[in-house]
């Protein structure tokens, strides 16, 4: 973090009058810049439109690619003008006043690219003059010489704003964060990243104003929608937005380190980067839908949301979406890779229905040809021994039916020569495939499976023990088949129906008839015309279209996916590259090794370039220590952020009196008394529905959530309720609960109830020392 020099300019001291006087001007120095920012967009505009009205009157001016080109920069001035007046309340965010660059080069956006001084830049007695000034905003403005008035923060001239450290300034004098709110100017916050130096702007001292942005940003009243980071990435967060996109980024940070904000923006600063490249689009893969909704705000505000797609991990397949929660012991199973095993043979198994015939009948060439079920259960084997899925291997059971029937026929040896027999056995073929009684028996003895309905065969206790004989114990087939009878889905039945989706492949597609031209009909043409199957191209063509594929992954609270989730978000980046963010101690899966198994293969041998955050941003000190006791029992030997501000508010506890949702209300209304934005009320998650109705009519910035769907959130203040009953939970219920300890970024009270053993002064038997 930078130095805060409160009230002074680089050249001491100022009183609090002055001070003052110093803000207001300082803020009507940036109210100029921001005029003429708006000044020079509303040019480009009108430019833009008497171009456009010019080109209309005219009806064709220049030659078409210059049209184009006009065109197009009316486009773009569209935009700019539409998102400045319409979605940006703090379009111009920051400034950096700097040092002479070292090489004196200019880079595309009319900035000075060294990041380090020139030699004389300062002069022995510490003194010297700022030679740059760049305004960093959401967007890049260019004066009509081509002057950078706003960097878009995503630039590379913009990196020093981030990355100037008072260790590492490089060439940054001054770094401000500007507060403004539609075209007008609110503050300033100064940071001074040279506090030795003296330096002067125009002849004049420099001033230093406010408190520094982060924590001005940090202090704020949470909502229900996250922030942008955008005026105070720091430096550590800022090497992982910009790390060059090739291969996996790979980020590891405790609680509130800014995991879920900087893959947010750093989704902002590929798109900025490579607009080609991911055409293909970003995935953001989340673990909850309240997540989703809470961060789902981000990237508009940065300007970015076209190519981004931000899913709940439960409603990454098209059509399915989860609702339900599987118990621990359910949920251990359904996410194991033994899964696998299980839905290989589900698929194959799922094809024998019960009511499926157990003999063919055709009558063929005159002759009466039966099959009966030794045989078929033969030729079931042979088309199952290949190895494509499912479904795809129907045309090949067909084929060997019919080879089963011509060899009953008899007819094989009727004619020496070759091309009579294969005629003959074509036209075998031809009269078998389009009897009535084949096609019914073929759709019933080889029915084309969805994922849902052999999902559906899974719910049969006795079905699923025989396809998970030797994989599963009894119990964890009656746990599996029971889940699965319930009307709804749970985010690890998606991915169950994802594999399943895979290992049946797409049906193949009904045969496609060709257009019928009305004379054929007249004719009778029609019925001579052979029916097209689809072709090889077309096929090809149908599954590109269908494929959910993404050029960038990026998976948020990568420690909670299981093994099952882990091969279906893979098979959505197989050819992308990733960013995958984390905390192995936050983890509510109860198997570490396989998941991370799972994660590899996932992400195949690409070279992995590993970041750690180490600053937590959400907690003050106070609660951050009390979670750390937690943390000690989770993950031994693990070590926590470092908490980068305290508020002097200790933790508060009390125990249940009268009865549990008295308590809880009592103490959620106390802290909404206490702070400005949202309070939040954790449970164990089997509590969440009741928790819901405790808090009837304390209004709408009071919310009830399991300790499970509390992952990735945060809130003014958080009520949370029996650290072990959400302990005892799940085999990772610590893990859990350390996430429940650490969502608030003011004050946190902790509720004990009967298993929770408190002392004399109602701390729980778990977050004692
Ligand atoms: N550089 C920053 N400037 C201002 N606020 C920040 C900064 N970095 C993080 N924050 C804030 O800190 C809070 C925590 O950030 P975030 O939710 O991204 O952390 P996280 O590492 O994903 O946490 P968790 O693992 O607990 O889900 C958010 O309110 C975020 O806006």
């Amino acid at each position: 973090m930078a130095a805060q020099v409160q009230q002074e300019t680089a050249f001491g001291p100022v009183d609090r009058s002055a001070h003052d006087s110093l803000r207001d001007r300082e803020i009507s120095v940036e109210q100029e810049h921001l005029d003429r920012v708006y000044r020079r967009l509303e040019e480009k505009i009108h430019e833009a439109e008497f171009l456009m009205n010019d080109a209309v009157k005219r009806g064709q001016v220049g030659t078409p690619g210059a049209l184009a080109e006009r065109d197009a920069q009316v486009y773009r001035a569209g935009i700019h003008l539409n998102r400045l007046n319409n979605e940006f309340e703090d379009f111009l965010f920051g400034r950096i006043d700097l040092l002479l660059g070292k090489d004196g080069k200019k880079g595309p956006d009319g900035a000075y690219t060294a990041i380090e001084p020139a030699e004389g830049a300062v002069h022995p007695d510490n003194t010297a003059e700022i030679a740059e000034t760049l305004h960093i905003g959401r967007i890049g403005v260019l004066d009509e010489d081509y002057a950078p008035l706003v960097i878009d923060w995503r630039a590379p001239a913009a990196a020093p704003f981030y990355r100037s450290t008072p260790v590492d300034p490089g060439r940054v004098v001054r770094r401000r964060v500007i507060r403004s709110k539609g075209r007008r100017v609110l503050g300033v916050e100064d940071d001074l990243m040279r506090p030795e130096l003296r330096a002067t702007l125009d002849g004049q001292g420099l001033p230093v104003i406010g408190d520094g942005a982060l924590m001005a940003a940090l202090g704020q009243a949470r909502t229900h929608t996250m922030r942008d980071i955008v005026a105070s990435i720091q430096a550590e967060q800022d090497l992982v937005i910009r790390a060059p996109a090739a291969s996996v980024t790979y980020v590891e940070g405790g609680p509130g380190t800014g995991k879920t904000a900087v893959a947010l923006h750093r989704a902002a600063y590929l798109l900025y980067q490579d607009r080609r490249r991911y055409a293909g689009g970003i995935l953001i893969v989340s673990p909850t839908p309240l997540l989703v909704a809470y961060t789902e705000g981000v990237l508009p505000s940065l300007g970015e949301e076209g190519q981004v797609a931000i899913r709940a991990i439960g409603s990454l397949v098209d059509g399915a979406e989860a609702t339900l929660y599987d118990s621990p012991s359910a949920a251990r199973v359904k996410g194991s890779y033994r899964m696998l095993k299980v839905l290989r043979k589900a698929a194959r198994g799922a094809l024998e229905r019960k009511d499926a015939p157990s003999r063919l009948r055709v009558v063929v060439f005159g002759r009466r040809l039966e099959l009966g079920g030794e045989e078929l259960g033969r030729i079931r084997q042979n088309a199952l021994s290949g190895t494509a899925p499912v479904n795809l291997l129907r045309p090949r059971a067909r084929k060997l039916l019919l080879d089963a029937l011509w060899a009953l026929s008899g007819q094989a040896t009727r004619h020496t020569d070759p091309e009579l027999a294969a005629e003959l056995r074509s036209s075998f073929d031809e009269d078998v495939a389009s009897e009535d009684s084949f096609l019914e028996f073929l759709d019933a003895w080889w029915p084309e499976l969805t994922p849902a309905a052999v999902l559906d065969a899974m719910a049969d206790e006795r079905r699923l023990g025989r396809w998970a004989r030797r994989v599963l114990t009894p119990g964890e087939v009656r746990r599996v088949a029971r889940s699965l009878k319930r009307d709804g889905l749970s985010v690890h039945d998606v991915a169950m129906l994802d594999e399943l989706q895979a290992i049946l492949g797409l049906p193949a597609r009904p045969r496609k008839r060709r257009d019928l031209d009305p004379l054929d009909q007249l004719t009778g043409l029609e019925e001579l015309m052979p029916v097209r199957e689809e072709s090889q191209w077309e096929r090809a063509e149908r599954l590109a279209q269908e494929r959910t594929e993404y050029a960038h992954v990026i998976v948020d609270e990568a420690q909670d996916l299981t093994p099952m989730q882990w091969r279906m978000v893979g098979r959505r980046g197989r050819h992308a590259t990733w960013t995958v963010v984390g905390d192995p101690a936050q983890s509510s899966w109860s198997d570490p090794d396989e998941a991370a198994q799972a994660r590899d293969e996932a992400l195949g041998t690409r070279p992995r370039r590993r970041f750690t955050l180490t600053v937590n941003y959400r907690n003050p000190a106070e609660i951050a220590e009390l979670a750390a006791k937690v943390l000690a029992l989770a993950m031994p030997g693990s070590e926590a952020p470092s908490a980068v501000r305290s508020t002097g508010v200790e933790p508060r506890f009390t125990v249940v009196g009268e009865s549990m949702e008295r308590t809880v209300r009592e103490e959620a209304a106390r802290l909404l008394e206490r702070v400005d934005g949202t309070v939040g009320v954790v449970v164990a998650m089997n509590r969440r529905e009741e928790a819901a109705r405790w808090l009837d009519g304390l209004g709408g910035r009071a919310v009830a959530l399991g300790s499970l769907e509390a992952k990735g959130l945060e809130y003014d203040a958080t009520v949370v309720v029996s650290p072990a009953e959400i302990a005892d939970e799940s085999p990772a219920g610590l893990r859990v609960l350390y996430v429940a300890l650490t969502r608030a970024t003011q004050q946190l009270t902790v509720v004990s109830g009967p298993h929770d053993a408190p002392d004399a002064s109602g701390l729980p038997d778990l977050l004692r020392d």
